[in-house]
């Protein structure tokens, strides 16, 4: 029979007071790492980013994408840069999404409209938020691996590559539901903020599980890097999103990054200590990170034929 999934809602409410709860963090803290060993994927409430602030973004991008398509092509910038790409409005070209790239306040390049007033400012004190809360998560995972302190932190810590993409789904037609291919993140964590409508799903044992919508809640969930980094101890699972019938969908997905230089492996206390074999190859990170960019924006005619984490970087390839 199959097993009922359900996806873990974790209060992090004991990682901002200021006592000693040791307990109560050591438990939480449990309760994350046995999530992401099973699903790779939880939701979490009391994260820090006050969810009227959120509300208050997600309005401003929706009045930014209800305008005229002229308006909006005025902050698309073709960027050679090599990482982090792209930055500023896209559309789809299959006429299923738009999206907004913004790479770290401060960055130069990085496009913002004018219209409506505030966009930036709210849109920067947003990214700093989203990325406060995953440094805390990254943290967190850190200790629940029983890695050195601040082992995460100190490997990733370049955090002018993270991504935030506000996005907008237009609705399902008749023939047509996709709003994104199964696929699993390259990154190292993704942090999503979505709106009531639904849609996004995940694949656990075989079985597409939705996520459903939680009032001011943040969606968590492992990406490949963390796969890797530690051999399949943590899952990067594969999600898609569904368009909802009758109305668009506006979501914020914020990508904690990895700089490109970096070289991605798995770490010596999930192989050699365990006498467990490395089960993916080492790669430096802008190789497989170019790859999927690439394939995000101009996608290959069959599904099938997108590079993916195992095809990319399996040891046994
Ligand atoms: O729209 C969502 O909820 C998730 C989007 C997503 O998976 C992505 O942009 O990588
Ligand atoms: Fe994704």
């Amino acid at each position: 029979m199959a097993r009922a999934v359900s996806i873990p809602t974790i209060d992090l409410s004991t990682f901002f007071l200021n006592d000693e709860d040791q307990e109560g963090k050591k438990k939480v803290t449990e309760i994350i790492k046995q999530a992401c060993s099973e699903y790779g994927l939880f939701q979490v409430v009391n994260h820090g980013v006050p969810i009227d602030f959120s509300h208050q973004a997600m309005e401003l991008c929706k009045e930014f994408f209800d305008q005229p398509y002229e308006e909006k092509f005025k902050v698309y910038t073709e960027s050679d840069a090599p990482l982090p790409c792209p930055h500023g409005y896209r559309k789809h070209k299959a006429d299923k999404n738009e999206y907004l790239f913004m790479l770290p306040p401060g960055t130069t390049g990085n496009v913002f409209p004018t219209n409506p007033p505030h966009f930036q400012l709210i849109m920067e004190k947003l990214f700093n938020k989203f990325s406060e809360t995953c440094q805390l998560l990254e943290g967190i995972l850190n200790d629940s691996l029983g890695l050195p302190p601040n082992c995460l932190k100190d490997y990733n810590n370049d955090r002018c590559v993270d991504i935030l993409l506000s996005c907008r789904y237009f609705p399902a037609t008749e023939t047509q539901d996709n709003g994104a291919n199964s696929h699993q993140d390259p990154a190292v964590l993704s942090l999503i903020f979505q709106d009531d409508a639904g849609g996004l799903e995940v694949l656990i044992d075989g079985e597409w599980i939705p996520v459903t919508p939680i009032e001011g809640a943040l969606v968590f969930h492992i990406c490949d890097v963390l796969q890797v980094l530690t051999n399949d101890k943590f899952v990067s699972p594969f999600h898609q999103v569904l368009r909802p019938k009758g109305k668009s969908r506006y979501v914020f997905v914020f990508f904690y990054n990895l700089n490109g230089e970096k070289w991605v492996e798995p770490l010596p206390q999930f192989t050699k200590v365990i006498g467990e074999p490395p089960k993916y190859r080492r790669f430096q990170y802008k190789d497989y990170f170019g790859v999927r960019v690439k394939e995000k924006l101009n996608p290959p005619a069959r599904h099938e034929d997108k590079t993916t984490l195992i095809t990319f970087a399996s040891a046994t390839n």
